[in-house]
């Protein structure tokens, strides 16, 4: 069999029985439909015979039946009409498809007279009539008449008695064939009166006398359908509806000479499409009687394709369905033979490979025997060389083997370790999860890799291994024990410490940062929340420690910052924590214990032993701090904001003047986060252009004129809405935002000051206030003269307001920076004075030109005797150290006349105009407004 395939995977085989079933079966349907169509062309012509055979017998029958009727007159002469009618009527019963018997005489035009009487015995006032179209009308005069005379029967054809057939062409053609022939004839198809539209014909015969005058003729009108009907039922066709039959008067099929059709076979009864297209056969006879030809046409009735061809059908569809079987029988055979050769062909392809397999195992295994030997003698040499040792154990874990060199690299004595388990000899462990779950996967007889463990050597020293280990099974899958390796990580590890300790202390102090902090406090958190006792968490800021390390030097600040460190240390229990948060900030962290309960008297502790003296270098320095506290769960703080609230609570402390402590309260947190919100918005405030300067007079309290006025900040903040100075200067100092925003008031104050000189408006001073930010600033001096140089204003224009606490901690660079500041021409005010340390000692040693009196001492002077007598003391005093003095804060005539009354220079307050807008206080100089003349009190410009 040919291995060649077709498309779709049919073999050759299977394709050529295929094709040879289909065209053998092709053949022989095609010959047996041929057969079946002849069979049926001949069943067609057989029953077209019957049939015509039928109908002419039916013709000849009619003919017959005239016959016997014209004997009558051939016999009896003068036959009667009572004869007549005795003869026809059992003829008619016998053949009904005859209509009527007629006798029609010939009446010449003298008899016609006496023949209308003799009619009217039947019918009142009848002549002869003839039809014209459709009507009977009287017959005109004319020579000789053929009037139908004797009529049966007579009901029902009474409109033909009395008619004229003489102007009927085909009934007097018919009468002339057979009187020539002396055989009766046929009419063509007639249209009878009586019946109109029923197809028929007259058969006729001459009657003559015996002297051989014609006295008429006899006649049988015979109904076509009928005649045909009778004939077909009684060849018992009637009813087989195979063949449809079509009889014409003539010699062709005509319709217009259609006598009769039998039924065709109806719409209902044909057969369904798919199946129709049978045998359609056709066929016309035709034969004459009476002298009148008659066509037959016979049309086969349409019958089902399938019922004609149902041989043919069932041998196509058995062949096709055979030859399908075959042709899946031989494919089927075929791919069965294919996949036999493919299985041998595959197998032999297998064992050649297993074959060489085998061969390349056998080379493979002597290869690796080799490199094995080779290998261990490397491995032996190469654990010789490493640091790493080699390890065995026995299916109980107990050493069987370690390397030879194993007690120098770990320490330990071979006999320590052989015929024991790990933990014999590293009982610590069995106490450790990380040894428990050791044990677990040697019990499992898992692998397991880097366990890493502490062991004191012999030596007593600790150490630290790191072991692998692998589990081993004899060739039956049996558990026979560990093998592995172990190395000494020692070094590694105590490095490992180290980092450790470094990421989680302060490189400087030793005390926990602030990821040691956050471990420490969850711990102390959790015991509080176990125990239910209280945790207290500190923040401590040193007071002043940025003045330390900007004056003395990063040194000084370092040493100030490790004794702080040690002091807080040695002030707590060993269990508390003291860690560095950041810069000078610590935060302590206290457990209560129930011997033990948490009091103030340990943040006073705390607070007492920072405060003790510093040595720095040569100098003894004191530092203080402030410290807020949070306590758990007391105070409400969620445990993850103890040190924010700690935080809060220590500015409140800064607040209240530094070198005290507060606890935290709810409260702290609505200032602490209106701070934040005026915090934020301040850093955008500059470049927003939100600040705006209004100006306060100063004014000569000799002369009444404004002499200078103080410049003072406003903030219109575009939701917070006019933010006084004393919202957000303290928060400027604190973010070193006043820096800038100092600036920008001493050049907007100097621009303004000098457009007013150059107006011609007078020579006025403008005070500026410098805070402490401002003046540590290494660029403040370059700053002013900047100012001064853009601006172009005088200097002796500018009046710089500083407090006392400014020069507080170390006065000698102060002092040195006012110099400077003077050099540049301006003139110092001391502002607030009375309220700081006010050391009349430093006074003398500042380049001052101004002191300005608080105006808390002012408010109260006309009923406080102390305050009125500060007052008096620092005009005096003042005025000795040859410094002008200013009032400020006067508010009432009362206090304007007691500061004259002293001798004070200026006075700036409410009394006189509160701080204006720059276009208003523009006003108040261009109407020269001032205070009048002592003599002339009460004054009379107040804004
Ligand atoms: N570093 C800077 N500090 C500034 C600046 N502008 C203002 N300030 C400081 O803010 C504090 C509050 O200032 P302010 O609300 O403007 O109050 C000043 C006057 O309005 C007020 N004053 C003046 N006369 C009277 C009075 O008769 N009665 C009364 N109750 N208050 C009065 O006193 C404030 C001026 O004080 P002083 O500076 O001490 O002369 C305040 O400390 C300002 O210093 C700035 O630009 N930079």
């Amino acid at each position: 069999m040919s291995r060649r395939r077709l498309p779709f995977s049919l073999t050759l085989a299977a394709g050529l029985t295929l094709a040879g079933g289909l065209a053998a079966t092709a053949v022989l349907t095609v010959a047996v439909s041929r057969l079946e169509y002849d069979n049926k062309a001949l069943a067609f012509e057989q029953g077209t015979g019957v049939r015509v055979a039928a109908l002419r017998q039916g013709m000849d029958d009619a003919v017959e039946v005239l016959n016997v009727t014209n004997q009558l007159f051939t016999t009896v002469q003068p036959v009667t009409r009572a004869q007549f009618h005795d003869f026809t009527t059992p003829l008619l019963q016998r053949n009904p498809y005859i209509r009527a018997f007629n006798f029609h005489r010939v009446v010449d035009a003298a008899d016609r007279a006496a023949f209308e009487a003799d009619l009217r015995q039947f019918q009142p006032d009848l002549v002869v009539r003839e039809m014209r179209g459709r009507a009977r009308v009287a017959a005109p005069a004319r020579e000789r008449y053929h009037v139908v005379d004797y009529l049966e029967p007579m009901q029902g054809n009474e409109a033909a008695l009395g008619l004229d057939v003489s102007q009927n062409h085909q009934v007097m053609d018919a009468l002339g064939r057979a009187q020539a022939s002396g055989r009766a004839a046929l009419t063509s198809l007639l249209q009878i009166a009586q019946a109109p539209g029923a197809p028929s014909f007259e058969v006729l015969m001459p009657v003559y006398a015996r002297g051989g005058r014609l006295l008429g003729d006899t006649a049988a009108v015979v109904s076509v359908p009928t005649l045909a009907n009778a004939t077909l039922a009684r060849a018992g066709l009637l009813d087989d509806h195979s063949i449809q039959l079509k009889f014409y008067a003539g010699g062709r099929a005509d319709p217009a000479h259609l006598a009769y059709a039998s039924r065709a076979v109806t719409s209902s009864e044909a057969p369904v499409p798919l199946m129709s297209g049978g045998y359609t056969g056709r066929a016309l006879n035709t034969f004459t009687v009476g002298g009148q030809s008659w066509t037959v046409e016979a049309i086969a009735a349409p019958s089902p394709w399938l019922a004609d061809h149902l041989g043919s059908t069932l041998l196509l569809t058995g062949g096709v369905l055979s030859t399908l079987l075959l042709c899946a029988f031989v494919q089927a055979a075929g791919e069965r033979a294919r996949k036999v050769q493919e299985l041998v062909r595959e197998r032999t392809a297998d064992l050649k490979l297993t074959n060489q397999r085998l061969i390349d195992d056998v080379l493979a295994r002597k290869r690796t025997e080799k490199a094995l030997q080779e290998s261990e003698q490397r491995f032996r040499q190469l654990v010789a060389m490493s640091s790493d040792w080699y390890w065995e154990q026995d299916e109980e874990f107990r050493f069987t083997h370690v390397t030879g060199d194993f007690t120098e690299k770990s320490g330990i004595a071979t006999e320590r370790v052989l015929g024991r388990r790990r933990w014999d000899y590293v009982p610590a462990l069995t106490d450790t999860e990380l040894g428990r779950d050791h044990v677990a996967t040697l019990e499992a007889h898992e692998p397991f890799r880097n366990l890493e463990y502490r062991v004191v050597d012999d030596n007593g020293e600790e150490r630290w291994f790191c072991i692998n280990g692998q589990p081993t099974f004899d060739e039956t899958g049996r558990f026979t024990g560990y093998r592995g390796t172990g190395s000494d990580i020692t070094a590694r590890k105590v490095t490992e410490q180290r980092v450790h300790h470094v990421a989680q202390h302060d490189v400087l102090t030793g005390l926990p940062n602030r990821s040691l902090l956050q471990d420490r406090l969850g711990q102390a958190v959790a015991y509080a929340t176990r125990s239910g006792h209280q945790v207290w968490v500190m923040l401590i800021d040193l007071d002043r420690f940025k003045y330390v390390n900007d004056s003395m030097g990063h040194k000084a600040g370092d040493v100030l910052l490790m004794t702080v460190a040690a002091r807080l240390r040695s002030s707590l229990r060993d269990t508390d924590t003291v860690a560095r948060l950041s810069g000078d900030e610590f935060v302590v962290i206290l457990s209560e214990h129930h011997d033990q309960p948490l009091t103030p008297d340990i943040v006073q502790r705390v607070m007492d032993s920072v405060a003790q003296p510093v040595m720095l270098g040569t100098k003894e320095f004191f530092v203080t701090c402030s410290i807020g506290v949070a306590a758990f769960p007391s105070d409400g703080t969620p445990s993850e904001n103890l040190i924010e609230h700690a935080d809060i609570a220590m500015y409140r402390a800064k607040k209240l003047g530094r070198n005290n402590f507060q606890f935290y309260t709810p409260a702290m947190n609505e200032e602490s986060l209106e701070r934040v919100r005026i915090e934020s918005a301040l850093r955008n405030a500059l470049e927003r252009n939100e600040f705006v300067l209004h100006y306060q007079p100063q004014v000569d309290l000799q002369t009444g004129r404004i002499v200078g006025m103080e410049a003072l900040i406003r903030w219109k903040h575009p939701e917070l809405g006019m933010v006084p100075p004393s919202r957000f200067i303290g928060i400027a100092e604190d973010t070193g935002l006043i820096v800038p925003i100092g600036a920008w008031v001493m050049r907007t104050a100097c621009a303004q000051n000098k457009a007013w000189h150059d107006a011609g408006l007078g020579k006025l001073r403008v005070a500026v206030n410098l805070s402490a930010r401002q003046f540590g600033a290494a660029d403040l001096l370059p700053g002013i003269e900047a100012v001064l140089g853009d601006t172009g204003l005088d200097p002796s224009c500018l009046e710089l307001e500083l407090t006392e606490s400014l020069f507080m901690s170390d006065v000698t660079p102060a002092v040195e920076l006012l110099h400077r500041m003077k050099s540049l021409g301006v003139n110092l005010s001391i502002d607030d004075f009375g309220t700081g340390y006010s050391s009349f000692s430093y006074l003398s040693r500042f380049p001052i030109d101004v002191l300005k009196i608080d105006r808390s001492f002012v408010n109260d002077i006309t009923h406080d005797a102390n305050d009125a007598a500060i007052v008096a003391s620092i005009i005096a005093l003042a005025h000795n150290l040859r410094l002008s003095v200013i009032a400020e804060g006067v508010e009432t005539a009362e206090q304007l006349d007691y500061l004259r009354h002293q001798g004070c220079d200026e006075m700036q307050g409410y009394y006189f105009s509160k701080p204006l807008p720059a276009h208003e206080f523009e006003q108040l100089l261009r109407q020269r407004r001032g205070l009048t003349a002592p003599e002339d009190e009460p004054q009379t410009a107040a804004a």
